[in-house]
């Protein structure tokens, strides 16, 4: 069965297991007399890559302002890489839920991507070959090289976006907090971001926390799913989770989970979790 409680402090049995990258215990968080979590508990370790599922409002953007120090919790603790969160950590590679950037920002598509790397984040100075030779392959990475060089404020969403996620991987930091950064991509963007964040993970053991409304692109590289719902969640395998008896039990009414190949289709919630895909399975 899945577990609402997965992560266990470090025993000294238990050295040889990994040090979670992200470790949130018993988190209690509400705004007025709205519960978001009560005792949220789970953990992600180093190259494993968790999707955070849940209808609007369950607080998945609130988690993510959590680890990255910019919300205090009620109770409980969290902590990144052994660390308590703290806000511009270089531990930490942030995807934000896509937002237009100002038409008049005054940056290029490339000098948004340098902004990802140490020691250049404070200030954009001159740039060493180094420095622009990895931009430059991040930005082929996500095909940006046509536009790239254009201000950023006049890309469109997707090409921002795109932009931003090999940002938010540019110094390979061990944490990589994703808010929906699918959003306005095609199929084949998705693809190409799906599989670079995939790759940090194989790569650089970089540990992921993967906030969507469509599980299907990014199934295949799932290791957990945390599912939020109504103040109370679920954490496990997607085989375990993403069931019908477990849905059904987190939101209090029947829900039909139906899996075909290697995609999964939600059925009967009012107003969706997960999102219809492009590809009409759900
Ligand atoms: N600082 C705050 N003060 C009061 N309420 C807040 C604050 N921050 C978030 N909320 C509320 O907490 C709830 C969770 O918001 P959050 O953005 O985390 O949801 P979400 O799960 O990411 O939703 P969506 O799927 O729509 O993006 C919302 O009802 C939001 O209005």
């Amino acid at each position: 069965m899945p577990s609402s409680t997965s992560a266990q402090e470090p025993t000294q049995s238990a050295s040889a297991a990994p040090r979670p990258a992200i470790d949130v215990q018993d988190a209690c968080l509400s705004f007025g007399n709205r519960t978001l979590w009560d005792n949220l508990s789970f953990s992600v370790n180093p190259g494993e890559f968790v999707a955070v599922l849940g209808p609007n409002g369950c607080g998945k953007t609130t988690l993510l302002r959590v680890l990255l120090g910019l919300q205090e919790l009620d109770r409980g603790t969290v902590r990144i890489a052994g660390k308590p969160a703290t806000r511009g950590s270089a531990d930490v590679g942030y995807i934000p839920q896509q937002k237009m950037l100002p038409e008049n920002t005054p940056l290029r598509g490339r000098d948004l991507v340098a902004l990802g790397l140490e020691g250049y984040r404070w200030g954009p100075g001159l740039p060493s070959r180094k420095t622009k030779d990895r931009v430059q392959e991040l930005i082929s990475l996500v095909k940006a090289e046509s536009f790239a060089d254009r201000p950023v404020g006049l890309l469109s969403g997707g090409e921002q976006q795109r932009l931003r996620a090999v940002q938010a991987v540019a110094s390979h930091p061990p944490v990589l907090l994703c808010d929906e950064p699918l959003l306005s991509l095609d199929l084949n963007h998705q693809r190409a971001v799906t599989s670079l964040i995939h790759q940090e993970t194989v790569d650089n053991d970089t540990a992921v926390l993967f906030v969507t409304h469509e599980i299907n692109p990014v199934l295949p590289y799932v290791d957990k799913v945390l599912f939020l719902a109504g103040g109370r969640f679920n954490v496990g395998h997607p085989d375990e989770v993403l069931t019908s008896e477990v849905l059904s039990d987190l939101y209090g009414s029947h829900i039909d989970v139906v899996r075909s190949e290697d995609r999964v289709a939600i059925i009967g919630l009012q107003d969706g979790i997960v999102h219809k895909h492009q590809e009409g399975a759900l």
